[in-house]
């Protein structure tokens, strides 16, 4: 069976991302119905061997014959077009924040929750790309130790900012003054992503600690988050600090990481080898390292997890999403 994807953002980073992974990953697509702002109506996309031109997104973009809508063009995009989506029988995979946290629409990383798309209701969210490559690193560990508390350390890619990020970076490096960010992200780091909120936290830093306890299906997990933008491209970085309910040898926990699906464990620190956010640009897996003891409580943990936050962080998780759709018969 073939089926006919819309795509809502289809020139954005995310958008672009989207139709190369559909075509890696070899996703039976039978109509592409690529969709973004007046600007972009009439460009031309190749894809799947075909010629395709993108429309203007209005709300009679869903009166065709659409079997999945992923969307990446914004919450408030999101917020309007995927109900009108929703009501001509459109599954609708969003990428924005707008509807992760409601109560009937399932949060998935595949590798985590995968059975929680079976309870969609039209509108299936992707969590925030820094979410997902904690909790792929996380939900093993999580089922074999439990969990009690998560400190998280984010480090990052300018990339996360779309095109804008990315030019404040290259720009700031040759010395010209920054547009987009609050100050210079050459050289420098900036302990701000996204706005700040009444309880001094960015929205970032909250995005990780609600939507890993929905993920994760446990509000019992205490977490905090600071989350930083560095002076890289591609690739989010991240600290993670766990400490578990009960003990653990940390044998066990390089073999649980070692096996588990959607991870590459790269620690061997006496030959220099980690995670790296140039070793995982363009790459799908979630990369684990620097594996620890926290000897400062009971039972704690220190690693280092990395993955390509367009890929793996939202494009590729979206696909892997649709993919289950299909795998599920959901669709
Ligand atoms: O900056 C980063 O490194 C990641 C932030 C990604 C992002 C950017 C603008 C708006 C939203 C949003 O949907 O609210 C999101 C999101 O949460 O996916």
């Amino acid at each position: 069976k073939k089926y006919n994807v819309a795509i809502v953002g289809a020139t954005g980073k995310v958008g672009e991302t989207f139709l190369k992974v559909l075509e890696e990953k070899n996703f039976p697509v039978d109509k592409l119905y690529p969709m973004a702002s007046k600007k972009s109506a009439g460009i031309n996309i190749k894809f799947q061997g075909k010629d395709w031109t993108v429309e203007e997104l209005s709300e009679s973009s869903f009166d065709k014959d659409i079997d999945i809508a992923l969307f990446s063009a914004g919450g408030s995009i999101s917020l309007k077009y995927a109900p009108i989506a929703r009501e001509k029988g459109v599954i609708v995979i969003d990428n924005s924040s707008a509807w992760r946290m409601d109560k009937d629409v399932p949060l998935v990383v595949p590798e985590v929750n995968p059975e929680d798309i079976k309870k969609h209701n039209g509108i299936i969210a992707n969590p925030n790309c820094s979410t997902i490559q904690a909790v792929v690193a996380l939900k093993p560990l999580h089922d074999r130790f439990k969990i009690k508390r998560i400190v998280y350390s984010t480090y990052q890619a300018v990339s996360g900012s779309g095109v804008k990020g990315i030019r404040d970076l290259e720009e700031g490096l040759k010395g010209n003054k920054n547009e987009f960010y609050p100050h210079q992200i050459a050289f420098n780091c900036i302990p701000h992503i996204d706005v700040f909120l009444e309880n001094g936290y960015t929205k970032e830093e909250m995005k990780m600690v609600e939507e890993t306890k929905k993920i994760m299906n446990d509000d019992s997990l205490r977490i905090t988050a600071t989350a930083v933008r560095v002076p890289v491209i591609s690739g989010h970085s991240e600290s993670i600090n766990v400490e578990f309910e009960k003990p653990y040898e940390i044998s066990e926990v390089f073999s649980i990481m070692d096996s588990a699906e959607g991870i590459v464990l790269v620690d061997d620190v006496a030959n220099n080898k980690y995670p790296l956010a140039v070793d995982a640009a363009d790459t799908d897996p979630v990369y684990v390292g620097r594996l620890r003891r926290d000897e400062s409580v009971e039972s704690g943990l220190n690693m280092w997890v990395v993955a390509d936050n367009i890929r793996k962080g939202a494009a590729t998780n979206t696909v892997q999403i649709a993919e289950l759709l299909v795998k599920y018969d959901l669709i």
